[in-house]
């Protein structure tokens, strides 16, 4: 999918054919095994992978994931959506993304740590604060990213803050990470409603994936007045028409660990719940969700992409044809959570904290930036909202190479 939407730009744009394999192409792939001893004695090989797509315009920059199909192929792909994603944010990083193919949800607290701590001394020769730096992604938190700060700062015996970003704001994390992302998505929401002049007080959203992306987004439209009518997570979905307390729901998810079961809504099935009529329906949990299958059954007047990578390039075709969805492409939907990264590795390299105020309105005006570029593109060159999106990050890599040169 990656490559596929990077060939249709890079053809949309005559890209020579030295510069768009430059472009296309990972810099650094990097595999690696970890060993490790499970509670019950035994001991578990389980593989780790980090692409570094492109170190032209900085330190490598994205997140980690631990899911049971993460693979080479996904993660490599991930890393090229950074790449475009740093880019049109205008952030002076490269796109990097890592994953261990691993269950998070059947391993304990001491099986995670100790997995996390061995892939982090794996990948010690090859990350950095000038070369690559992890943040959380699926099936990670502040917590992971708090190991891979304690592997690496105890190898270099000092303290190196700036080494993973998404980290707990103890450690010197900032503060706003946590709810960057779904936050951004919300914001985005509510900014492109206005624009189609839905008022938000009128509006209705519905969610798939109620994580650290999903949660903060339903309670960011929330309080922006929207009705949040059907949220999901892997075990099911939730649908309540007149729109779902969202702060209770997390409540219940707190308790349960599932949205099934909470009492104020009914049960739908998942699949239905996509197909639903809303104002904006919001894909937060894994890739490829939008297909070929669904895409001309969609209800909604907003896609916003929340998750990287949850639609497909033939359901891409399908939506614009229909021409009545507007697509919120991933790479700008969901780009505030590296965007606060950047402003929390920024911290950390000046050994100087911004409130949360400062963080939030920057955050804000960084999206809105970006928001507008994308607009702008697209309407200029007749182009799809992700064409455009990934347009102005492909410019943007190919012209910092271009400035670089070919070593001879
Ligand atoms: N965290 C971040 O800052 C960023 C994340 N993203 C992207 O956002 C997406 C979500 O990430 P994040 O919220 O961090 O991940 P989390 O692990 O915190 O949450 C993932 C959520 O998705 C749900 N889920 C997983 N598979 C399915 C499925 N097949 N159907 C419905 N729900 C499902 C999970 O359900 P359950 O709880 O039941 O397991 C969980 O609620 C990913 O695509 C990620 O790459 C993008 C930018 C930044
Ligand atoms: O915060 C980051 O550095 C990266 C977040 C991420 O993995 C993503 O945007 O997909």
């Amino acid at each position: 999918m990656a490559a596929a939407q990077f060939d249709r730009v890079a053809d949309a744009l005559e890209l020579d054919q030295s510069i768009r394999d430059r472009c296309k192409w990972p810099k650094r792939i990097v595999t690696v095994t970890c060993p490790v001893q499970l509670d019950d004695g035994r001991v578990e090989t389980f593989f780790g992978h980090r692409v570094q797509h492109h170190l032209s315009r900085g330190p490598t920059k994205g997140g980690l994931r631990y899911h049971p199909k993460v693979s080479i192929g996904e993660v490599a792909a991930l890393a090229m959506w950074m790449n475009w994603k740093c880019a049109l944010a205008g952030l002076p990083y490269g796109g990097g993304k890592g994953g261990i193919t691993c269950d998070p949800t059947t391993m304990s607290y001491g099986e995670q740590e100790r997995l996390t701590r061995r892939f982090t001394m794996e990948m010690i020769p090859f990350i950095g604060v000038e070369t690559d730096v992890m943040a959380p992604d699926m099936g990670t938190n502040e917590q992971t990213m708090a190991w891979i700060l304690d592997t690496y700062s105890t190898h270099a015996g000092y303290l190196v803050p700036g080494i993973v970003t998404g980290k707990p704001v103890g450690l010197q994390g900032t503060e706003g990470r946590t709810e960057a992302t779904g936050r951004g998505v919300g914001f985005l929401v509510y900014r492109v409603l206005d624009r189609l002049g839905i008022s938000s007080s009128h509006a209705s959203a519905v969610i798939q994936g109620f994580g650290n992306v999903g949660r903060h987004a339903a309670l960011t439209l929330a309080a922006y007045g929207v009705k949040v009518m059907g949220i999901s997570d892997v075990k099911g979905a939730v649908w309540n028409e007149s729109g779902i307390d969202v702060k209770a729901l997390c409540r219940h998810v707190d308790l349960t660990g599932s949205v099934v079961g909470y009492a104020e809504a009914e049960a739908m099935d998942p699949e239905e719940m996509l197909l639903q009529e809303c104002d904006a329906l919001i894909p937060a949990a894994v890739e490829r969700v939008i297909n070929g299958e669904n895409a001309g059954k969609l209800q909604c007047r907003v896609l916003a992409e929340a998750a990287n990578g949850p639609t497909t390039p033939d359901a891409d075709l399908i939506l614009e044809e229909r021409g009545d969805v507007f697509v919120i492409p991933d790479i700008l939907c969901n780009a505030g959570g590296v965007i606060v990264s950047y402003f929390e590795w920024v911290q950390n390299l000046q050994r100087f904290n911004w409130s949360r105020s400062e963080v939030l309105t920057k955050l804000e005006t960084k999206l809105q930036q970006s928001l507008e570029r994308v607009i702008y593109t697209a309407e200029k060159r007749g182009m799809p909202f992700r064409m455009a999106a990934t347009a102005l990050g492909v410019e943007e890599t190919a012209g910092a190479k271009g400035m670089r040169g070919l070593f001879p």
